[in-house]
């Protein structure tokens, strides 16, 4: 071998096991993944990477699991500030009498600044590199994100009222199309439409919210069938079941992301899957809130692509994508009253590539593919709480949770380096949110 059939780059990542989630259901171990600038080299054996690639640096990272970055695919980022703030409430009452009255009192520039960055830091600890955000002031949200160095889907709000972001559906729209304008083809941010929820978003703003998504290519993410209350209330007051009505105006398509869907029967079924609309599952809120369960089983046999989120912190109330994947594959078991529903590789799945395929980006990331994006994180599995290892994707999903992330990558820039953040500065922010705390406890 000669010096000049050695390739230079970046990073080489010596992994223990590598699941790289192509194809799904695949373990290797001793392998090697190369990066270099912002995407995947190469991924090979150790011994033959020895004799390809020179790397300005190596990880030995000979006791860990490397995989493809987790996908948040829903929250609000910013209410990590009101965690434990209401609990134990069902969703309306819980959002009318605690969580809509504190976001009139608090929200604003500063707190969304706020935080998103400790929603960033709680999200990087656990292994999650993309996350979508629904939330207000979603221009200081996005900046949050960037600078960073986070991937984030940034859903502007849309609704019928007035909130702390907009005095109503015109002006969302118009702040919403800035957004758009501003952010897309950004290198980390995906701009989106995010009216709230049917009975929050009459059909004249939904329609706009649509044709916008249509005119610019903007995913659209809202929230639907959360609870039976809803599905009962729109019932009566139209006829029709949300889903229903969803699919009548064209909101259900190829590049919409429907959250909770915790009620489905037959024919929201057959019009979720034949739209090719992508369904986003938050298992913890949807117990928290006691909202209802969402068939995981019904909808995977049917083809729709299932995605995970945490929701926001407010009602989960953590954003460990690691815990919502286990209990995603316990519940699916539950539910299905199979023990087979939502195998460990399945649920690890609806955490990366079915994320990226809900985000349009199937091509660009969740998974660790040559020529991806360099989204990539190693999970310590050392730990006594983790041994023995016979099946790393069982303990990934069974056993772990997110505190045994050590490291990741986003863009090949390392964001966490043994446990450690590196690029935000926590003592600043912990102060912060300690203020945050006072003034809301006030
Ligand atoms: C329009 S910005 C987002 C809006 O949604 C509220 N919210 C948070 N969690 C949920 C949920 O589970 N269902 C419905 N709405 C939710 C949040 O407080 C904001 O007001
Ligand atoms: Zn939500």
């Amino acid at each position: 071998m000669t010096a000049d059939t050695i390739t230079a780059a970046d990073t080489r990542i010596n992994a223990r096991w590598l699941i790289p989630m192509a194809p799904v259901g695949q373990v290797l171990e001793h392998q090697a993944v190369i990066l270099r600038g912002t995407r995947i080299l190469d991924v090979l054996p150790q011994d033959k990477a020895d004799h390809q690639y020179r790397t300005r640096e190596t990880l030995d990272l000979d006791q860990h699991v490397v995989m493809p970055g987790l996908i948040n695919l829903h929250g609000h980022t910013a209410m990590s500030l009101f965690r434990g703030l209401a609990d134990d409430l069902p969703l309306m009452t819980w959002l009318n009498d605690h969580i809509w009255p504190a976001e009139g009192r608090f929200v604003s520039e500063n707190f969304v600044a706020d935080g998103s960055r400790l929603a960033m830091a709680e999200m990087l600890r656990t292994g999650t590199t993309t996350f979508s955000d629904m939330y207000f002031f979603p221009e200081v949200t996005a900046q949050a994100a960037h600078d960073v160095g986070m991937r984030a889907q940034i859903c502007f709000p849309l609704l019928d009222t007035p909130t702390v972001w907009g005095s109503g559906p015109e002006e969302y729209l118009s702040k919403g199309a800035a957004l758009i304008e501003q952010w897309q083809g950004d290198d980390y941010i995906v701009p989106a439409i995010g009216p709230h929820a049917p009975y929050t978003v009459s059909d004249g703003p939904l329609a706009a919210a649509l044709e916008l998504s249509q005119e610019t290519g903007a995913p659209l993410q809202i929230h639907l069938h959360e609870t039976a209350f809803e599905v009962r209330e729109a019932l009566k007051a139209t006829g029709k079941r949300p889903v229903a009505r969803m699919a009548d105006l064209g909101i259900l398509n190829s590049n919409s992301q429907c959250v909770h869907m915790t009620q489905v029967d037959d024919a929201d079924l057959e019009q979720v899957a034949r739209s090719g609309t992508h369904v986003v599952h938050c298992p913890e809120s949807n117990l928290k809130l006691a909202s209802g369960f969402c068939p995981a089983h019904r909808l995977l046999e049917h083809g729709v692509n299932l995605t995970i989120g945490t929701d926001g912190a407010a009602s989960n109330n953590d954003l460990d994508l690691f815990g919502e994947i286990k209990t995603a594959a316990m519940v699916a078991k539950a539910v299905a009253q199979d023990a087979s529903a939502l195998p460990a590789h399945q649920t690890l799945a609806m955490a990366t590539i079915n994320g990226a395929r809900a985000l349009g980006l199937e091509h660009e990331l969740g998974s660790l593919v040559p020529g991806k994006l360099a989204d990539v994180i190693a999970v310590d599995l050392s730990d006594p709480f983790l041994q023995p290892v016979y099946d790393p994707a069982s303990h990934l999903v069974y056993s772990n949770h997110g505190r045994a992330v050590s490291h990741s990558w986003i863009n090949g820039v390392p964001q966490l380096q043994d446990g450690r953040l590196t690029r935000i500065d926590m003592p600043d922010l912990t102060l912060r949110v300690s203020q945050w705390r006072k003034q809301i406890l006030s």
